[in-house]
């Protein structure tokens, strides 16, 4: 796990060696401590030179080690050793050297970096901190604000930001071990108490206290809830105001206190479920390892609406030249000059030249003939994409793959109606979709396994997580998004305020509360759907019953907003009210208060008092629920899919890793009891009632959540 050469006749070359990122695992940190004794004992060896196999210097601790015991030599005791001993260390940086890999090439006396190199603090992204000294030696070489910041946001820093801020002390083009070899020649006999970092002083600000004030509330803003970066900031203070050698125990008893968090094992979980949720199977054994993508070079938007623009800018800036058609001329002038501006923004942020020429404007779906994929995100309804799934069979030669961004219509229905129903497929993607990362890419039972990879990968080049889901109405993320909301309509009816509802959701984590998020996304949406389905309007039976709809519990609430011309922000109004339509800063509305109070007394409901716990176990055992009937339907492949989905697609707060660990982490036999309780309290709300599965999982003793899946015995897959 560490290799050990000699070369130049005096300089210890150690080769981490542990694929795929060269992970600290025990096995290699014992591999480490072995080929160091050997180099600081020989006396032939003046200097050492510590680099990766596989030009990736090291990724750090290997985050699954943390499920089970320490084993090995610890990290902490070994890195000091090597920074005490007497003789030159040089870390040659290729690829990564992030979290452990980091700490490693900080206790080297000298750190060489290739031109393309990463280096960072990540811990805190996985609920933890940097807790083999980082928190105590990055200080000292970069000082306290700079350390700060990358500690507490875990941001990955170029070579070239690594050398502005003397994290390393050479960047290279050339081969980084040869650079560090005759680097570490010309250190030999150079004193090196000036290069042990614990020994130096920290170079401390005079506003300490106000830095870190000010630090701590931009967490408490942008990451509300979480332990880890408020804890690295304590690190850091320790880093400043004590010796090292208190510091550094400080760091060990913060470490100590978020290791076995809750919050830490949701982050590391999310880590591995979103690597996960890549590697799709479908029941003929296809599956993302052995079925290649084909290339797409070019791609084709219909319509240019928010969704379409997003797309077409996704696609744009990752070098796939797109023809993007509107139906009428107006339109696709907005909808020109909209994604040029987004394409300009976006390029300026990333520091490259917006790649304009590979955008094409057109009235005309002729045009589309010869390119290699065509997404339509026209609006969402099933008559108006069928038209023009027809119409693009006809004209796009017979290789071209047809894609639909529908939010949630029947994908089999629109390859129905074209002579390529293999060829045809799901790209949801959620909005502004240059934005936001998820995508869920919908396999019809017809899409072949190469259209379901091309759309994967697609996915990917873009930089979005991708996951792949079956065809059912609302696919995953909305259809499980219909449960959790109509708990927070049905609360609204017993006595709670948006508001309420909203503050324990954000408190729990959530980006954003269900009511505030619907008033994003616009109320009209839903009103369509549900008039469609005959939910409300005038095609509702006069005779049925108030309050119930197609047998079971209905709230009309909602669609009583929406008929006072509320549709949320972009009306100015909605469950909230706006300074101006479109404006952001929502308030709380009397008129709404009004509205909820005459509703109550209208059906001779008694307004109660109900406990912030009810409300996230209504809301989130309901969500939870609905995933585990999406499991067993086949429709998404693993819980970790769908917590993937809820984090990336619904502001689901990463720290409590998704709905269906949060139900793990919670005891499925609380949620099931809960679901229980609430459905003999609402038997007319069938979401309440719990799913087998959830009862399966709990007779089975409640298993932890990466062995749900030998307990889901689907009839039939849907993807
Ligand atoms: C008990 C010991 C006490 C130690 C005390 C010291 C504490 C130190 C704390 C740490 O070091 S925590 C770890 C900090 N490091 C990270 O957070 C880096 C995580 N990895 C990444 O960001 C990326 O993987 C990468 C290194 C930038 C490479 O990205 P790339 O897109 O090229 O590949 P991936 O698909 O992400 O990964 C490939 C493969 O490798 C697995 N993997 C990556 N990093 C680790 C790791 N640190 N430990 C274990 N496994 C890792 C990843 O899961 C993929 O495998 P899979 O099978 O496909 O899931």
């Amino acid at each position: 796990m560490a290799r050990y050469e000699l070369v130049k006749r005096s300089v210890a070359l150690i080769t981490l060696t542990n694929p795929p990122v060269n992970s600290l695992s025990s096995a290699v940190r014992h591999g480490i401590a072995k080929t160091m004794d050997r180099a600081l004992s020989d006396p032939k060896v003046t200097a050492v030179v510590i680099c990766g196999e596989n030009g990736r210097f090291c990724g750090g601790a290997d985050i699954r080690e943390f499920a089970g015991p320490m084993r090995g030599p610890p990290l902490l005791p070994l890195l000091d050793s090597i920074e005490a001993g007497e003789k030159p260390v040089v870390a040659a940086i290729e690829g990564v050297a992030l979290g452990g890999g980091l700490e490693l090439a900080l206790v080297c006396h000298y750190r060489i970096a290739h031109s393309k190199a990463r280096l960072g603090l990540p811990e805190v992204t996985l609920g933890l901190l940097p807790a083999a000294g980082g928190t105590q030696r990055l200080p000292r070489l970069i000082g306290i604000p700079a350390a700060l910041e990358l500690i507490t946001t875990g941001r990955h820093v170029s070579s070239q930001e690594a050398l502005k801020l003397g994290i390393v002390d050479q960047v290279t083009e050339q081969n980084v071990c040869e650079v560090a070899v005759e680097f570490a020649l010309r250190a030999v006999a150079k004193p090196l108490s000036s290069r042990r970092l614990s020994a130096l002083t920290v170079p401390c600000p005079p506003d300490l206290d106000a830095l870190l004030e000010a630090v701590t509330m931009q967490i408490q803003k942008k990451a509300r809830g979480m332990m880890a970066p408020l804890a690295c900031v304590q690190a850091v203070r320790a880093a400043a105001t004590m010796p090292y050698s208190q510091g550094i125990k400080r760091e060990s008893e913060l470490m100590a206190t978020l290791f076995n968090s809750g919050q830490a094992r949701a982050l590391q979980y999310c880590f591995f479920a979103e690597r996960t949720a890549g590697k799709w199977t479908l029941p003929s054994g296809a599956q993302w390892n052995d079925t290649k993508p084909r290339e797409i070079r070019s791609a084709a938007v219909i319509g240019l609406g928010t969704m379409g623009r997003g797309i077409a800018v996704s696609l744009a800036r990752v070098g796939i030249s797109v023809i993007a058609v509107e139906s009428d001329k107006k339109l696709m002038e907005t909808g020109r000059q909209m994604v040029i501006g987004m394409l300009e923004r976006d390029a300026k942020r990333r520091g490259v030249s917006a790649s304009l020429n590979l955008l094409k404007f057109t009235l005309s779906l002729q045009d589309l003939k010869d390119v290699d994929l065509v997404i339509e995100a026209v609006f969402e309804d099933m008559a108006l994409k069928k038209r023009v799934f027809q119409e693009l069979s006809k004209l796009c030669r017979p290789t071209t793959l047809l894609c639909s961004n529908t939010s949630g219509l029947d994908v089999d229905a629109l390859a129905g109606v074209t002579d390529r129903p293999q060829l045809v497929i799901g790209m949801h993607f959620f909005s502004p979709a240059h934005v936001m990362k998820l995508l869920e890419v919908v396999c019809g039972p017809r899409s072949s396994s190469e259209t379901i990879a091309t759309a994967m990968s697609l996915g990917k080049r873009m930089e979005k997580v991708s996951v792949a889901v079956g065809n059912c109405p609302g696919f995953v993320g909305n259809r499980m998004l219909k449960p959790y909301s109509d708990q927070a309509t049905f609360l609204l009816e017993e006595g709670a305020t948006p508001e309420q509802i909203d503050k324990v959701l954000e408190d729990f984590g959530f980006a954003m509360g269900v009511f505030r998020m619907s008033d994003l996304a616009g109320l009209d949406v839903g009103w369509r759907v549900r008039k469609e389905s005959g939910l409300t309007g005038p095609d509702v039976d006069p005779k049925n019953p108030p309050r119930r709809r197609q047998g079971r519990k209905y709230c009309p609430i909602p669609d009583m907003v929406c008929e006072q011309g509320r549709f949320g922000q972009k009306t100015g109004r909605g469950w909230y009210m706006y300074d101006k339509p479109g404006g952001t800063n929502a308030k709380p509305d009397p008129l709404i208060q009004n509205l909820l109070e005459t509703y109550r007394s209208r059906y001779g409901i008694k307004p109660r008092n109900i406990t912030d716990q009810e409300i996230i176990d209504r809301c989130l055992f309901a969500l939870a629920n609905e995933g585990f009937r999406i499991l067993e339907d086949g429709i998404a492949a693993r819980p970790e899919d769908i917590d993937v989905i809820y984090q990336f697609g619904y502001g689901f707060p990463r720290h409590r890793g998704g709905p269906m660990f949060y139900a793990s982490m919670v005891g499925l036999e609380r949620v099931l009891e809960r679901l229980e309780h609430y459905h003999q309290a609402h038997p007319d709300v069938p979401h309440l009632e719990p799913s087998p599965l959830l009862k399966k999982l709990v007779a089975c003793g409640s298993p932890p959540i990466q062995k749900w899946r030998e307990h889901i015995k689907t009839m039939h897959s849907h993807l």
